[in-house]
């Protein structure tokens, strides 16, 4: 046994007795596996870990958890936050020579990498972020030449970043963010390199030409400069006086400016400011000559929505308190939207009240309730309306609608008949020749779509499994009724933005049965990634393509990413064909979003999930489970996960001072995959 690994503790020197004997004495003449059972034996000798509950009386390590074999050797070792505290002591590697995948990520490992690693020449997969490991980062790892993914990212590496990084040919991921590292970043040329992360090292120096194609959050909280930060010293305007020397690469800019400089500087912010007041006072002009009309038109045309504008300037006259968040330009878009009708049109029309929803306002109501735009969808626009009785309601204006008032009702009514806990209820609607309104319930947390695609920044609060997969459960309880109505019945339209949250974060499906309503030019699924493939006619869809659009929703509220994205270069690669693509190279962790990393306990149901969105994506739709059967798979798994889960709430609490681990890792692989891997 090496002696120079520094184990400090009496404890630490006995196990690893232990584990040198088990080495020395036991793979005598003994079979490969039955070597890498008592290195695996040992490994667990050494750093415990209080959920690696092998099961060593049966022989084959094949068969413990986390172990992988192939041709009756040992090829994964996936022990991802399994609570192993420690060193890993040289002796053990040298005996899983044919490992492929070595995952430690999330434990509390420590000291530096054993040198023996090197034995493993096949690793292709090496993750190992979200330890304690120390130490430079050992020059045995650039012997790996198969190494395509490296996470080495939250633990305590030192030193510099060796050019020897370059014998890695293969490499597609590097993350080493958040160590310990030091000094400036060596140019490589790793040509497959599409990951890279060094983001919160005290490096300093340029950036190597080869690594700026990478966004600057992949060198966040450095000392670097150059491109994508902002320029070398050198690389500024020619400094007035004196240079600076600063390595922080915002301020050495900002000092070289030239007097000149700041003169035109100054000179542009003056005539901005005198323009921008030029501007205001055009449009002030502008907008209180069409206030007037406005008035004026809305006495003409009592059945108009009215348009809030003026309780801004009169700061809520209705008694409204709630008015002044809304912004000129959405109320502007509501009066711009409900201007051209006629008093005669709309006069003796109701709203259309659908079972036993409270009638608690009327049209005229409706129509004087303040008003924001939400957004334009392909039926129309949809608004927020407060009504003055304090009901909020969304209030859908289609447009292109051309079929014939009668058949308009049927198709409306039996919209409005749809009833299950998992719909927007459809309220009320409005019908005349020039106006079709239909009156929602108001989902207070929006769109599944921005709750995952907006504002990821600070603030946020990350979206846990317990809610993801109860989204997942809802709408696809949701989506289930729809199709039990009958089986030419389907939504057409599944997507993101169209499941809604309640208060509670429950989800709602919206936008269901519009399709009959509206002519060809409203085409549904606009958004071509949930797009069945056999879906030509986006108008003629199935039940089958219902559960493609659901797979793909699924895959995004696993992986966060929007359905059609640009990823590792490729543009537009859509999201059922990205994933696949992961899972057959091996990396299948990578797909999760990284906020679920936190819930390490329900990584079995998690890949299931997975597993579930994959079949639904199927390419060909009678391989594509029903909506019956997918509810019921995601009610089994949700139904496992629910005891882990409340362990990992516990686990997250009391974190504290590792907290790091599961706020900051950057994009690393997330839990590993029972599945593909
Ligand atoms: N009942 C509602 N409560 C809260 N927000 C809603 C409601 N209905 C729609 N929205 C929001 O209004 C916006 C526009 O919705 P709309 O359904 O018109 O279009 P879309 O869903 O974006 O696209 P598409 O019409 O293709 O489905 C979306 O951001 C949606 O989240």
């Amino acid at each position: 046994m090496k002696s120079g690994f520094g184990f400090a503790k009496p404890l630490m020197e006995v196990l690893q007795l232990i584990t040198f004997l088990l080495l020395v004495f036991f793979p005598l003449g003994k079979s490969d596996l039955a070597a890498e059972r008592t290195a695996l034996i040992a490994l667990r000798l050494a750093v415990g870990g209080r959920s690696l509950l092998w099961n060593t009386t049966d022989q084959s390590p094949c068969r413990w958890q986390g172990i992988t074999c192939e041709n009756n050797r040992v090829t994964v070792l996936r022990l991802p936050g399994n609570g192993l505290i420690g060193q890993i002591p040289v002796g053990i590697f040298g005996n899983l020579t044919q490992l492929h995948t070595l995952s430690l990520r999330l434990n509390a490992l420590t000291g530096p990498l054993p040198s023996d690693l090197a034995a493993s020449t096949d690793l292709r997969n090496l993750y190992l972020q979200g330890n304690f490991f120390s130490g430079e980062i050992p020059s045995s790892l650039f012997g790996l030449k198969k190494l395509v993914r490296l996470n080495l990212a939250l633990n305590n590496f030192s030193g510099g970043i060796s050019p020897s990084f370059n014998n890695l040919t293969r490499l597609a991921t590097l993350y080493l963010q958040s160590n310990k590292l030091t000094g400036p970043i060596p140019e490589l040329s790793l040509t497959n390199l599409g990951q890279f992360n060094v983001s919160f090292n005290q490096l300093n120096g340029p950036i190597p030409s080869s690594l700026q194609k990478f966004k600057a959050d992949s060198f966040l909280s450095t000392s670097l400069c150059g491109s994508p930060l902002s320029p070398c010293p050198n690389e500024a305007v020619p400094p007035a006086s004196g240079g600076s020397s600063s390595n922080n690469s915002n301020s050495g800019g900002k000092k070289k400016l030239s007097g000149g400089a700041i003169a035109g500087i100054a000179i542009g912010s003056v005539v901005a400011f005198l323009l921008i007041l030029l501007i205001l006072f055009l449009l002030c002009g502008k907008k209180s000559s069409r206030k007037t009309n406005d008035i004026a038109t809305m006495k003409q045309l009592p059945s108009e929505v009215e348009i809030p504008r003026e309780k801004h300037i009169r700061g809520g006259e209705n008694g409204n308190s709630n008015s002044s968040e809304y912004s000129g330009a959405a109320t502007a878009a509501v009066s711009a939207v409900t201007t051209s009708k006629t008093a005669a049109d709309s006069k003796n029309k109701k709203l259309i009240f659908f079972g036993n929803a409270a009638r608690v306002f009327d049209l005229e109501d409706l129509l004087r309730a303040s008003a924001e735009v939400l957004g334009k969808g392909t039926f129309g626009t949809a608004y927020k309306a407060i009504l003055e009785v304090g009901t909020t309601v969304a209030v859908k204006r289609l447009k292109d609608v051309t079929i014939s008032e009668r058949e308009f009702r049927e198709k409306i009514e039996a919209v409005g008949s749809m009833n299950h806990e998992n719909l927007v209820p459809l309220r009320a609607y409005y019908y005349s020749r020039d106006e079709k309104l239909l009156v929602y319930d108001f989902m207070p947390n929006g769109s599944l779509s921005a709750l995952l695609h907006g504002n990821r920044g600070a603030g946020r609060t990350p979206l846990n499994w317990e809610t993801r997969s109860g989204i997942a459960l809802g709408a696809a309880r949701g989506i289930e009724y729809l199709h039990s109505q009958g089986s030419t019945v389907s939504h057409g339209n599944i997507k993101s933005s169209n499941i809604l949250l309640t208060k509670s974060y429950d989800a709602r499906v919206s936008d269901f049965g519009l399709a009959q309503l509206v002519g060809p030019t409203a085409t549904p699924n606009r958004v071509a990634g949930y797009r069945a493939p056999e879906v030509i006619d986006a108008r003629k869809v199935s039940q089958k393509a219902d559960v493609y659009s659901f797979g793909v929703l699924l895959l995004e509220l696993l992986t966060g990413k929007p359905p059609t994205h640009a990823i590792l270069n490729e543009e537009g690669v859509d999201l059922p064909r990205w994933v696949q693509s992961v899972v057959r190279d091996e990396w299948t962790s990578e797909v999760f979003d990284l906020e679920l990393l936190r819930y390490q306990t329900v990584e079995e149901e998690m890949v299931q999930l997975l597993q579930l969105a994959i079949d639904c994506c199927a390419q060909y739709p009678d391989k594509r489970p029903s909506m019956a059967e997918v509810t019921r798979r995601i009610e089994d798994l949700r139904q496992s996960s629910l005891g882990q889960f409340q362990d990992s709430q516990a686990d997250v609490v009391d974190e504290d001072g590792s907290s790091r681990r599961t706020n900051s890792i950057d994009s690393g692989p997330a839990p590993s995959s029972l599945m593909m891997d």
